[in-house]
């Protein structure tokens, strides 16, 4: 094995280690652990009804032996009472009928005792799945913005359904198997040793030792095929999931047919790695059968070779019944084995995967304990520089200072990838600065109203800060979901008529109404019912609603035409007023109007240019430049 530490990511930026590691494994435990610990009662149950299932299990054929011993001897006639050496005493075999209501009892409770491990078999691994769900969904709500560039979404998907599944599945496999096989075998061999057929114990744990060491090699070559077809098939999976949210690429560009083709060749390399583990698998199978139907032979060879040699009836008629019905148990028992190695595989690597987007503690934390601010007046960049945690050594934003003063509106221009939308994201907080401060002057709650307080974005409550910021981007989103859902999201305990004046606002709701079910019209995936000017309306209808003090516009715009634009415009230009707002822009319609512009450098300049509209056209500069390349139209 590699002594290398370095991590092997594949195109989405997961980890993909095939090898067996203890590391897996102990992310495995942990997580068995940590499912035991949150489902206590039920696995308790679990632990105690399969350990009770086991010993009915392992007790039953010897009660069996017993009641066919009873008929023997009767039908022998015999005066003389066989005896089985069972649990150290020396049991007279009594009336068969006794045995047979016992067994006939064992064989009810068995029947009780299963019903309770299938049931808290299920519902634990449920709760499995739904915690390891809720886990990831907490984890990924929390998460910096910055980790879902890296992930993709589809990925995203398949290990909080597919993965949480295998895990749930595999730990409740693992688990019970495991249980049934230790208690079982345990059991099965007090029994033949208090039975006084010790031997058949020993003859038997060499013979497991040998086919069980046999089918492990085969196992270790069987498991490395099967987590390369795992990773083939999820990789498909991804890949599928990810054709599908981009099915108006492929259909706008005609190229269904490449498509299929991919995916057929993705398919055939899938198929191949399959078909290497399917070849280990049943070579693994066939092992385990064939060693294990030669273990009853030998036994019965056994007893047959040691009754000729010693001519004792007891062999035949009491311990070689005993010691088959012992050894089919453990027979069983082993083959148990296979499946459940199997399910730990697959919920190991599940595991594995899930943990790789459980683990990474999110760096913007939401401050629940920092001051709550009612009312944001200014925000001022102290000193601010910036460049994204991926790649450090790229400045984006220099030492850059700025105050974005009360109900001014302010706009940021430049040549792509200057930083503009970059400013957004610093104001949403989706990033920290790498140096400097945002300050948020406003009121904050048990603050004296009268003293201006200012405080850094960094320690302040974000949720609080988040409900007073108004965010309108290229991309509008939309939930699935009606119109009152997309809209309230902006405020949940606004009421329906203040949801109906926000739309009236944003020039919406006469589109609304004129729908069949106007309000209540669900709104497809994304919105995919919505036009693109009524999308970015739906989200202005929202901001009216949340009614903020600071607005973000992120080019809003841009992904309109012109007329639609001019529209829009005209709405935003009403949301803006009396608010402190910032556009990042492209268009020079969108800024002509605002209290300030500033002009960012290509590449990590920072600020080069400030002032007004009027100012910077008349001034030679970058902007003037931008302006008569036709970059701001
Ligand atoms: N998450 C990220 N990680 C690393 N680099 C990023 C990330 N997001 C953006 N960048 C880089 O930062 C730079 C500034 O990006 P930004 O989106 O702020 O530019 P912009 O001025 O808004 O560009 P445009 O006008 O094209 O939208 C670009 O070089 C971009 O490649």
């Amino acid at each position: 094995m590699s002594n290398n530490n370095q991590k092997q990511l594949n195109k989405h930026g997961f980890d993909v280690n095939m090898e067996f590691s203890f590391k897996k494994l102990g992310v495995f435990m942990k997580q068995i652990f940590e499912s035991a610990s949150q489902n206590k009662f039920l696995f308790f149950t679990v632990c105690f009804f399969t350990m009770l299932d086991a010993l009915i299990s392992t007790f039953l054929p010897v009660f069996a032996t017993m009641m066919i011993s009873g008929i023997m001897n009767d039908l022998a006639g015999t005066e003389k009472k066989e005896t089985l050496s069972f649990l150290a005493w020396q049991v007279s075999i009594i009336e068969w009928k006794t045995w047979l209501y016992i067994t006939l009892a064992t064989l009810v409770l068995l029947f009780m005792s299963e019903y309770v491990v299938n049931w808290s078999v299920a519902q634990f691994s449920l709760h499995v799945e739904i915690n390891q769900r809720q886990k990831m969904l907490i984890r990924l709500a929390q998460q910096d913005v910055d980790f879902f560039f890296d992930h993709v979404s589809g990925n995203i998907l398949t290990r909080l359904v597919g993965d949480t599944q295998s895990l749930a599945f595999g730990i409740q496999q693992f688990f019970t198997n495991m249980i049934y096989f230790l208690t079982g075998i345990i059991m099965a061999v007090v029994i033949m040793i208090l039975s006084g057929i010790w031997y058949v114990a020993v003859i038997m744990a060499v013979y497991m030792v040998f086919s069980i060491g046999i089918a492990v090699i085969i196992f270790i070559q069987n498991r490395r095929k099967l987590i390369t077809a795992f990773d083939r098939k999820r990789e498909v999976d991804q890949d599928m999931t990810d054709r599908i949210s981009n099915i108006s690429l492929i259909k706008s560009s005609g190229l269904e047919e490449y498509e299929v083709k991919r995916v057929e060749e993705l398919n055939e390399i899938y198929n191949r790695a399959g078909d290497k583990a399917v070849q280990w698998s049943a070579l693994l199978t066939q092992w385990i059968q064939i060693t294990a139907s030669a273990m009853m032979p030998l036994f019965v060879i056994i007893f047959c070779v040691a009754f000729l040699k010693s001519g004792n009836t007891e062999l035949l008629l009491v311990k070689m019944p005993l010691a088959q019905v012992l050894v089919s148990f453990v027979v069983g028992a082993i083959a148990m084995l296979i499946p459940t190695l199997r399910s730990a595989t697959r919920a190991q690597n599940a595991a594995q995967r899930i943990s790789e987007l459980t683990d990474p503690e999110p760096t913007i934390k939401p401050n629940p304990e920092g001051p709550l601010i009612e009312k944001i007046n200014s925000v001022t960049f102290e000193n601010v520089a910036f460049a994204y945690p991926k790649k450090p050594e790229k400045t984006i934003l220099p030492k850059m200072n700025i105050t974005f003063e009360k109900g001014k509106s302010y706009a940021f221009v430049g040549e792509t990838g200057s930083g503009k939308s970059t400013i957004a994201k610093l104001l949403l907080r989706f990033y920290m600065p790498v140096d400097g401060k945002i300050m948020v002057e406003g009121k904050y709650q048990n603050e004296d109203a009268l003293i201006k307080d200012s405080h850094d974005l960094n320690t302040i409550n974000l949720p609080a800060y988040l409900s007073r910021v108004g965010y309108v981007e290229q991309e509008p989103q939309i939930l699935f979901g009606d119109f009152f859902e997309n809209i309230r999201y902006a405020k949940f305990d606004a009421t329906d008529e203040e949801i109906m004046k926000a739309c009236k606002k944003a020039n919406l709701h006469d589109f609304i109404i004129s729908l069949k079910d106007g309000y209540k019209t669900i709104l497809g995936q994304r919105g995919f019912l919505l036009s693109g000017g009524q999308k970015q309306r739906l989200v202005i209808a929202r901001v009216f609603l949340k009614n903020p003090d600071f607005l973000i516009l992120d080019e809003a715009t841009s992904a309109l035409d012109n007329i639609v634009e001019k529209e829009i415009q005209a709405e935003l230009d009403k949301l803006m007023k009396g608010r402190t707002s910032v556009t990042i822009a492209h268009r020079l319609s969108t800024i002509k109007s605002v209290d300030q512009i500033i002009v960012l450098g290509a590449n990590g300049k920072g600020i080069v240019q400030q002032g007004t509209y009027d100012e910077l056209i008349s001034t030679p500069g970058r902007f003037k430049k931008l302006y008569e390349a036709g970059l701001m139209n």
